[in-house]
């Protein structure tokens, strides 16, 4: 469906020399894939995305989409191709003066679709993105998820085989962001359109994407399989990724309960430990709130399920000797 063979990209910069953006990138995509490209600020990811739908022209080798070698078309057939390949961005870029109606029927205006055509499309692609009821307001109005909303709406308006998503969720908080990574596999389902997802959010790449890339100053250094990336990063770049994934999750799995036993109890509770600590569960004693040498406070903490396990039988087994919960 898409494929970058051998492309480089230099910016050729009076004041600043060639920056080289993309060095020697070979990336096939295929039909009906969601494929997700990471890789820190500055990797090439936005370039790499430019050069599908023909904002940028390669300084070497050839980008196809779709059957169409973009990299060699001319202005006009490049107006005819992006009609089939349509765009969402990290903030959005609607027209301000208009409505959220008129955004969605822009692009149909410029294919010259009739107004009756227009009129039906739009209706349709409000009711898909949940937007119906704010068809006549402004983007100043709406939140940054209904702006979006709006944005995968006028993508979609002239039924692109492909979907560019360039940080489509970096400028949402996590509830929002869900719901738009939702509505973007509702809409893969029910279209079965390639997407490319550009991101620096490996938690969006796992929950959306099959396949992705990994890039570094302007190079692919990995590439696969997001199940297989995820359990077996080579690159130090992936392996760095992965990790911050794992850690951000863990944070947000890990819970913790702050008790008191009489001291005389600890062996006990070691033991009872010990059996879960393979399931991650860790206990710390706070020596600043032990209020007298026969009392000692605890901090049990792991995954939530577990951490209240072991206080559950702490508290039937020894329910003599905790004295409360701190
Ligand atoms: N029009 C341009 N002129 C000169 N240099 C450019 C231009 N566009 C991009 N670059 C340079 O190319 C390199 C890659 O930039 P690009 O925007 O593709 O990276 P990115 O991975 O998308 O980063 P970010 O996430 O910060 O957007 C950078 O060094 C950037 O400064």
């Amino acid at each position: 469906m898409i494929t970058l063979d051998h492309v480089s990209k230099v910016f050729r910069s009076p004041k600043d020399g060639d920056v080289v953006a993309l060095k020697d990138i070979h990336l096939e995509i295929k039909r009906g894939e969601i494929f997700g490209i990471v890789g820190h600020s500055g990797a090439g990811k936005s370039t790499l995305l430019r050069l599908l739908n023909g904002l940028e022209k390669p300084t070497s080798g050839r980008v196809t989409v779709d059957g169409i070698t973009i990299s060699e078309s001319s202005e006009r057939e490049l107006r005819e191709a992006r009609k089939k390949i349509g765009m969402i961005f990290q903030h959005f870029h609607l027209l301000w003066s208009r409505t959220v109606w008129e955004n969605v029927a822009f692009p149909l205006e410029l294919a010259g679709r009739s107004k009756k055509e227009i009129r039906e499309k739009v209706d349709t692609l409000l009711e898909r993105v949940g937007l119906t009821h704010r068809a006549n307001a402004y983007p100043a109005q709406l939140s940054g998820g209904q702006k979006q909303r709006v944005g995968i709406a006028r993508a979609l308006a002239n039924d692109p085989t492909v979907l560019l998503c360039d940080e489509a969720t970096s400028a949402l908080d996590p509830e929002t962001t869900s719901s738009i990574l939702e509505l973007l596999k509702e809409i893969h389902r029910d279209t079965g359109i390639t997407m490319v997802v550009i991101t620096h959010e490996m938690s969006v790449v796992k929950r959306l994407c099959q396949s992705m890339a990994v890039m570094e100053d302007g190079k692919i250094v990995e590439q696969g399989d997001v199940e297989a990336l995820f359990r077996e990063p080579k690159h130090p770049v992936t392996r760095q990724f992965v990790e911050s994934l794992i850690t951000e999750k863990e944070e947000s799995e890990q819970h913790s309960a702050l008790i008191r036993i009489p001291s005389d109890r600890l062996d006990r509770l070691w033991g009872l430990l010990a059996e879960r600590v393979k399931r991650g569960v860790t206990a710390t004693i706070l020596p600043d709130a032990v209020e007298s040498d026969e009392h000692v406070a605890l901090r049990i903490s792991g995954p939530e399920e577990a951490v209240r396990e072991v206080v559950e039988a702490i508290e039937r087994g020894e329910n003599r000797g905790v004295i409360s919960h701190v």
